[in-house]
């Protein structure tokens, strides 16, 4: 950041800079750059792939800490099927598809919207889907508190798909416990709720 005078000066300077090598890499596979439909490709790949990684200027603990609450409410929170777009850090294709989360408080809750918001600064980075797991477990643990946290993702992934093995129906479930989530009961609790068949 030192050289930049602001943020807007670093995104652009970022952007352009991304562009340039997606339009490298355009001609590069064999394509005419100047032809009229790829005019706006690379400027446009570059604010996608900005789009797509995001998470990396985005503090997930800060945002937490925004709308925490105390409450006495001890039972379990469950936020199911949040909706998830990542890229796999190996291809950097995407992979994609829910995540489930639940804690229970322990003095304080969250604001709602910041469980699916955490979930996307974890996912719009490159990553495997065990790291985004723990992150996303290990960010509500340590910045809420709670008495337990649990986290379950299923996702498809491309570069499983559409190259390699090409595998179109394989979906890998992923899960992290924290606290009184360890305990069978609990855990089969939370998985019965999210319809899963890992209980
Ligand atoms: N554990 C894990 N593996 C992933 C994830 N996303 C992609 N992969 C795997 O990363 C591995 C990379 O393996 P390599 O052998 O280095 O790459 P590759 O030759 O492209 O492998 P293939 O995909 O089998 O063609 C592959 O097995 C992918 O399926 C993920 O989220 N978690
Ligand atoms: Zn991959």
């Amino acid at each position: 950041m030192a050289p930049y005078q602001n943020m807007e000066e670093y995104n652009i300077t970022i952007t352009n800079d991304i562009k340039e090598r997606f339009s490298k890499i355009i001609g590069e596979i064999g394509e005419d750059v100047s032809r009229d439909g790829l005019l706006k490709t690379p400027e446009r790949a570059a604010k996608a792939m900005l789009f797509l990684t995001q998470g990396y200027q985005q503090d997930a603990a800060e945002i937490l800490k925004g709308a925490m609450f105390e409450e006495e409410y001890d039972d379990m929170v469950i936020i199911k099927n949040i909706e998830l777009y990542s890229l796999c850090e190996h291809h950097m294709l995407p992979f994609f598809g829910k995540a489930h989360v639940a804690y229970i408080p322990n003095g304080h809750i969250v604001g709602l919207s910041k469980i699916p918001r955490i979930v996307d600064v974890f996912a719009r980075r490159l990553q495997v889907q065990e790291r985004l797991t723990h992150d996303i477990l290990e960010c509500l643990n340590n910045t809420l508190k709670p008495k337990g946290v649990a986290v379950v993702i299923e996702a498809s992934h491309m570069c499983m798909m559409m190259r390699g093995v090409q595998k179109q129906n394989s979906v890998t479930t992923t899960s992290g416990f924290r606290g009184q989530f360890e305990k069978i009961e609990t855990r089969n609790e939370f998985l019965k709720l999210i319809g899963s068949d890992l209980s």
